[in-house]
């Protein structure tokens, strides 16, 4: 299904983005580059635009200016069939809407399998029960509706959903927000075992810093509407500005990080 990526382009990649909600400026000349195999972690104050960004990344909303790349392609580029082909190369688990209520797991995983009109329903079947699997359910789990399952269990089926057309690219809103640290923790093992069985490039917003450290291999900061620093973990405690000050250095951030250090 993959149509390949040009030699060394990175997977995600934005350039000069400004994003304006009428006299509200979120982004201003934004760039970022996320190159393959890479898990980002995206963090920011509240409402300093990371959801919005994520969704200029899938296509969801376009910026007022700049460039959004994706797989060395830009993403509104194409005929429309080009620009499906590229959507099924990603797979996003968004805080809202992780799965339709009104349709048993089963049908939420199957559904993007459906949406190609090219796989019969006795192998969508089999790949619903393959996609369980691979996020640690049952098969039989696909009867249930979403709201029999625990939180957990929402994610990880959302997860199922998500990476039902096998994509490159997965971007996670707020993966492990809601979840005690056990299942948190869990969670981000089948992030990084999938990631090492499938390839994937993850892109991730967190607030969580449990998640950050035991996941990332680089942090983007997003604040003053840029990406003000792009770097490992350990590099990022050193840049001097508030909002790392106040999300790493405060008494929550310091226990995290000690604990991810004792973990290593
Ligand atoms: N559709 C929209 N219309 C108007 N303003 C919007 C819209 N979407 C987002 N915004 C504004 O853009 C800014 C960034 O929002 P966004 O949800 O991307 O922030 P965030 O960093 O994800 O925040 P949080 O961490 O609180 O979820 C906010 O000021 C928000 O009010």
């Amino acid at each position: 299904m993959s149509a390949g990526r040009p030699q060394g382009a990175p997977v995600v990649s934005l350039r000069g983005v400004a994003t304006r909600f009428g006299a509200n400026v979120v982004h201003q000349g934004l760039d970022l580059d996320v190159e393959a195999g890479e898990i980002v972690a995206l963090v920011g104050g509240s409402g300093s635009g990371k959801t919005t960004l994520l969704r200029h990344v899938i296509g969801l909303t376009r910026p007022a200016e700049g460039e959004v790349r994706l797989f060395g392609e830009a993403l509104h580029a194409g005929t429309v069939h080009e620009r499906i082909a590229r959507q099924r190369r990603f797979g996003v688990l968004f805080q809202q809407g992780a799965l339709f209520s009104a349709f048993t797991v089963g049908e939420n995983i199957a559904f993007p399998l459906r949406e190609l009109g090219i796989v019969h329903e006795d192998e969508i079947r089999d790949l619903v029960a393959l996609k369980l699997a691979m996020v640690e359910m049952e098969p039989e789990h696909a009867r249930l509706m979403p709201a029999e399952l625990s939180g957990g269990m929402v994610k990880r089926a959302a997860l199922a959903r998500a990476l039902a057309l096998e994509p490159e690219l997965l971007l996670l809103d707020e993966p492990t927000a809601g979840l005690d640290p056990d299942r948190s923790a869990a969670f981000v093992r089948l992030i990084l075992a999938l990631r090492g069985e499938l390839g994937l490039t993850v892109v991730l917003v967190t607030h969580d810093l449990d998640t950050l450290a035991a996941m990332a291999t680089r942090v983007a900061v997003l604040a003053d509407k840029h990406i003000l620093s792009y770097a490992t973990l350990e590099d990022t405690l050193k840049v001097d500005h508030p909002f790392i000050e106040r999300f790493f250095h405060g008494e929550h951030g310091r226990r995290a990080l000690a604990r991810a250090q004792g973990d290593r």
